[in-house]
């Protein structure tokens, strides 16, 4: 018997296994062979000298096996890695000599992590288990560095199975549970933010967005709708397993600036806990910088891609400067991504398209199954101003609400706009009062007033006017 140590290169548990198997087998074949080979040719003593230096090659070594987990996987993030790294935030003593510490904007504590070079025994059902976090230096740029971080876990190799069946699977649930007890919604962009990378990957910030349905001022059956969608989608899970379609979600957020389309992207987040991944076509060059992108995205996240009308224009108008086939990034490749590639490789994705103007986009978009739902976002209505002003004011009533009800009927405002008048003072009356006099303005088109009695005169008479 020879008993090896390998260190794999892959990431898979399965692979590694695999790896693991393969390797051993392969070093048993060469041995015979050499056995078989120099009992031809070579004297005995030399046969039974170099035999022992080939056996000894493998079988002075350890019984120790060492898993490498890497903190990518190609291109992707490697779970394992960030689960790890999670779980061994649990395994912290004071004997540790460097630590890294890190807080987030959102975050409300501060988060230890293991720095390289520390060293965590475990014990796991009587085995003992040795991790290390190093770093190696590698060829491909992650993140503008040219180093990698890689999480080594050692052990004796009898317990290969069960490290892999059950240990691993454990430090998977154990940071499951804590991630989800700290969740903290995450905003992915391209470029550098912190943590981001300059090479076109995504980078990370907490998303620090306050909104929530209930601050929203959208039509209240609307938004009602929507979140019995969400809720129906995360729920079915086995439904769509069953139905064989790849589970996921698209939502086109169409009307004018100012109605809510990114802050209701936001609330949607910040309900479902999804991270969000702000997906900017026009720093994209081509398909398969796409196609990179969008695999190496988690699941239960949302990837939003603003303004679409406005994006795939100025892709088409770069285009000219992209002759060659490939090196474009095109609607069909993102159509296509969206509904294959992408879709059937993770789970729980939801994908947004904003746009100022549904009517520019390209039929293929809207075609029937493409987003699931197209959402309507509009012009303040005296429901939509109930809820800003209980957001902005704090209040639920007022004498001036039936005037204002009756200006939004006939003004078309947005509830940017609308927030952004009530922001002015802190004093509903001053606030309320302003509002009224920006919506009869809007109404005239033009014109500064001076007094509410001039306004009120030129109310009368711009209603006698239409
Ligand atoms: N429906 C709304 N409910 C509550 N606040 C709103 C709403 N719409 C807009 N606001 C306020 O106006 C600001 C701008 O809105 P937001 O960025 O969500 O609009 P948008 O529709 O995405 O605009 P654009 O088309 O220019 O991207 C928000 O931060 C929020 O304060
Ligand atoms: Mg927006």
């Amino acid at each position: 018997m020879f008993s090896v140590k390998t260190i794999p290169s892959t990431t898979s548990v399965l692979s590694t296994y695999t790896t693991f198997t393969a390797t051993t087998m392969l070093i048993r074949g060469v041995i015979s062979e050499v056995k078989a080979i120099t009992s031809q040719l070579i004297p005995t003593r030399l046969q039974a000298f170099l035999l022992s230096k080939l056996g000894g090659l493998y079988s002075n070594r350890s019984s120790q096996m060492t898993l490498l987990i890497d903190e990518y996987n190609g291109y992707s993030i490697n779970e394992l890695y960030e689960a790890s790294e999670i779980y061994l935030q649990t395994k912290i003593t004071p004997s540790m000599e460097r630590l890294k510490v890190s807080k987030a904007p959102r975050d409300n504590k501060v988060t230890v992590t293991i720095e390289k070079g520390e060293e965590v025994i475990d014990v796991f059902e009587g085995i003992q288990l040795k991790w290390e976090v190093t770093c190696v230096e590698t060829n491909e740029n992650h993140q503008g560095k040219n180093e990698k971080r890689v999480i080594e876990l050692s052990f004796h190799n009898r317990f290969m199975e069960k490290v892999i069946g059950s240990y691993l699977e454990y430090v998977m649930e154990i940071s499951k549970a804590i991630q989800e007890k700290n969740q903290v919604v995450k905003l992915s962009s391209l470029g550098d933010m912190g943590g981001g990378g300059m090479d076109g990957s995504w980078g990370s910030t907490n998303l620090d967005h306050p909104a929530t349905f209930d601050k929203l001022a959208m039509d209240p059956a609307l938004k009602k709708e929507l979140i019995d969608d969400l809720d129906r989608f995360v729920r079915r899970r086995n439904f769509y397993k069953k139905v064989g379609k790849a589970w996921k979600r698209g939502y086109l957020l169409y009307g004018p600036p100012g109605t809510g389309k990114s802050s209701l992207v936001a609330a949607m987040a910040n309900y479902l806990k999804f991270n969000v991944y702000d997906l900017e076509l026009s720093s994209i060059y081509n398909n398969s910088d796409l196609r990179r992108l969008l695999v190496s995205t988690r699941n239960r996240s949302i990837v939003v891609i603003e303004d679409i009308d406005c994006s795939i224009e100025l892709q088409d108008r770069q285009a000219g400067g992209y002759e060659e086939g490939n090196r474009q990034l095109t609607l069909s490749g993102l159509l296509n991504f969206i509904d294959g590639l992408w879709s059937s490789c993770g789970d729980e994705r939801i994908i947004v398209f904003t746009t100022n103007h549904k009517d520019k986009l390209d039929p293929a978009l809207l075609r029937p199954g493409r987003m699931d739902m197209h959402i309507h976002m509009s012009y303040c209505t005296p429901s939509g101003f109930r809820v800003l002003a209980s957001n902005y004011l704090d209040i639920t009533s007022h004498d001036l609400f039936h005037e204002i009800d009756q200006l939004l009927m006939e003004v078309e405002a947005t509830p940017a706009e609308i927030a952004e008048e009530l922001m002015r003072s802190e004093d509903a009356d001053i606030a309320l009062e302003g509002l009224i006099k920006f919506l009869q303005n809007k109404k005239l088109g033009s014109g500064k007033l001076d007094s509410i009695g001039e306004e009120a005169g030129l109310k009368e008479e711009n209603e006698s006017n239409e």
